[in-house]
């Protein structure tokens, strides 16, 4: 699709001849041209019959602010229907505000009281549909690459670079054990929501640090135990939260010396908020279930989220560390 093709080649245009970033264009040639996803076909429909638009982007928003509205909002809203489920968000594109699953905006305003992107080169590991890009953007950031191997959230950065223009947010669908070794010098990597997902953390560390620079810091978010049991693991047997890949939560002490071990220097734990029904729920743009379907039901209420909160499975409830340290 000319779309990506384009993509890509501003993205090696801005390398200008790295070697690492031409490997890293390669490889997500490859993942494209692979794609044999069921759906592919729709979702290429559904790029192709977005209406022209003037390029405009106001990223810096809760809402970022993607191309300027169109003529017919419920026609757009139908084909951005096509591209179901919408998780990272909100977004606003063509003037039609996209309700996602997540409150996205509510995690940013955590993240960015503790990190300058001025300038910087940013990686976002696990990017999703690369919502956090554009607040990284937004904030500074000269260029942001992220990558995700969930196919239909590509196709929801190609809509949203369709109305957004040409911007240095990529989102290429590639996993993070895709990357290529060598010298990547990022001058920050973020890794949100991924930890938990991965078999070995101490590996996945240590590959974070190695995609930075020297001096270049790491943004880490991921599922943590209450605060009295800082030292804990749990390594769920089945599922967490009605998750099936969740292999580690980790007490925050716990995690802090994970990273420290990692080779990082100045870990701080810069927050601890518990996720709740209110960030993370079903909305028309997002239909499956959602966090409150994965969370116990005390009796006295039969509201989740309420009281000491457990997922379904009878463990703590979610929590998420923001954790940064610099190699
Ligand atoms: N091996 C992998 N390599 C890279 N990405 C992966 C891999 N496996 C899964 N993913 C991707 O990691 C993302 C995890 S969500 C966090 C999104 C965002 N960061 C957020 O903080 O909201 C979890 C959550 O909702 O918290 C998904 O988009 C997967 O496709």
């Amino acid at each position: 699709m000319a779309a990506f093709a384009d993509a890509l080649a501003h993205l090696r245009r801005e390398g200008d001849g790295d070697a690492w970033v031409n490997e890293l264009a390669d490889r997500a040639q490859a993942a494209w041209a692979g794609c044999r996803h069921g759906d592919r076909a729709r979702w290429v429909q559904a790029l192709a019959a977005l209406p022209e638009t003037e390029p405009a982007a106001a990223p810096d928003r809760p809402a970022p602010r993607l191309g300027t509205p169109v003529a017919d909002p419920q026609a757009l809203r139908g084909t951005l229907m096509e591209l179901h489920p919408w998780r990272k968000g909100p977004l606003e594109l063509g003037g039609v505000p996209v309700d996602c699953e997540w409150r996205s905006d509510w995690k940013w305003d955590r993240v960015r009281a503790h990190v300058d992107l001025t300038d910087s080169r940013v990686l976002d590991i696990g990017c999703g549909n690369g919502y956090f890009g554009w607040r990284m953007l937004g904030a500074g950031a000269r260029q942001v690459v992220g990558i995700d191997p969930t196919w239909v959230y590509v196709m929801q950065w190609l809509a949203c670079r369709h109305f957004a223009g040409v911007l240095p947010n990529y989102v290429l669908p590639l996993k993070v054990e895709d990357l290529p070794s060598g010298q990547a010098g990022f001058d920050a990597v973020f890794s949100m929501g991924v930890l938990y997902h991965r078999r070995d953390p101490a590996e996945h560390l240590r590959r974070l640090r190695a995609l930075l620079r020297p001096g270049g810091r790491l943004v880490l978010e991921t599922l943590v135990l209450p605060g009295d049991q800082p030292d804990g693991l749990l390594v769920p047997e089945g599922r967490y939260a009605r998750m099936r890949n969740v292999w580690a939560v980790p007490g925050v002490g716990r995690l802090a010396r994970w990273v420290a071990e990692a080779g990082f220097a100045d870990v701080d734990v810069a927050d601890v908020t518990a996720t709740t029904p209110a960030e993370q729920r079903s909305t028309e743009w997002m239909r499956f279930q959602s966090l409150s379907d994965a969370l116990e039901k005390p009796p006295q209420t039969g509201r989740p989220g309420v009281g000491p909160v457990r997922t379904v499975e009878g463990h703590p409830g979610p929590i998420r560390a923001l954790v940064t340290a610099w190699r």
